[in-house]
């Protein structure tokens, strides 16, 4: 069944007098995982709370799975699972306990168990909430948000506080879920995350979409372009060109077989994320690779 699970046409939502969402168009197919990615206030969470039927639109068209979230009844929202930024707290409760709990109101919910085992948490079945790490707290999560056998899952910023490792693991999760033939919109800071993750990256910043592709492709023609640095002449130069094996065979024939103080640079990805939405005020890690990369 190829059918779009989420068509956006020109949504907006303003609070006060100012736009968060300022007329975002998207689409996602039955099956795609799409990653929209974007800094602090881009409206990411505005978008897909309207997406999930949790906020109300000023304008625009919406359609998940078929219907206007706005309207939707109990049925279109088993079709849904949704993972949000910060979690309600069933804190006193079991692992266990919970996903059981939230079983109970899905029409065909998965064994809570089997469940439960797939996110990595079966050693911690029997514990409280309250005392699980940050990382065992968001697989939790996701167990909650799965266990209704969702076609379509939202995950928001689903890693935000973990470590490298539990990042690693969360991501070979998705990868499970990918396989099974969840429909998957997740939101993100990182962009290692998207490239990791999604068949197709959304930039958001401020309230628009400003770049839409494959992780590795973003920004395109961007992205494909390098820096060549030199030493010639006591001084260093450099060329920003499409073709850079071209060019530092140019030089080679010129300067003789090695080039004093070669250097190639192709953009990384946060450079090219970071040239499409702006100054970076709340990405650390872009102005380090921006660094690193001059
Ligand atoms: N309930 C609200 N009332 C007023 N303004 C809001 C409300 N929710 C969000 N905003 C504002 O709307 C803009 C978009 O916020 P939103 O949370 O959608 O962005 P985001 O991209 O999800 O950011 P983050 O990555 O920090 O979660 C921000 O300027 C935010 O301050």
């Amino acid at each position: 069944m190829t059918e779009q699970a989420i068509r956006v046409r020109r949504l907006t939502k303003r609070y006060g007098g100012r736009h968060a969402v300022a007329g975002i168009d998207l689409d996602v197919d039955d099956g795609e995982i799409v990653a929209v990615l974007g800094p602090n206030g881009a409206g990411k969470t505005t978008t897909v709370e309207i997406l999930e039927g949790y906020r109300r639109r000023d304008s625009g068209d919406v359609r998940v799975l078929g219907e206007d979230p706005g309207r939707a009844g109990r049925r279109w929202r088993a079709g849904i699972g949704v993972v949000l930024q910060s979690t309600h707290d069933m804190a006193e409760m079991t692992v266990r306990e919970q996903v059981r709990q939230f079983a109970r109101y899905y029409p065909d919910p998965r064994d809570p168990d089997e469940v439960i085992a797939a996110v990595g948490l079966a050693a911690d079945a029997g514990t409280r909430s309250r005392h699980l790490s940050g990382g065992r707290r968001r697989r939790l999560d996701v167990a909650l948000g799965i266990v209704g056998r969702p076609r379509l899952l939202f995950l928001d910023e689903p890693t935000t506080g973990f470590d490298p490792e539990a990042r690693r693991a969360f991501w070979a999760l998705i990868g499970e879920l990918r396989a099974a033939g969840t429909t998957i919109l997740l939101t993100t800071h990182y962009l290692e995350e998207a490239e990791a993750l999604a068949d197709r990256a959304v930039v958001v910043a401020r309230g628009r979409v400003v770049a839409t592709g494959a992780p590795a492709r973003l920004g395109d023609r961007a992205a494909r372009r390098a820096t060549v640095r030199w030493t010639e002449g006591g001084r260093r130069h450099e060329v920003l060109t499409d073709t850079p094996t071209r060019e530092v065979s140019r030089l080679a024939d010129r300067l003789g077989a090695e080039i004093p103080g070669l250097e190639v640079v192709r953009p990384t990805l946060e450079d090219v994320y970071l040239a499409l939405v702006g100054p970076p005020a709340s990405i650390d890690s872009g102005a380090d690779a921006r660094e690193a990369a001059s």
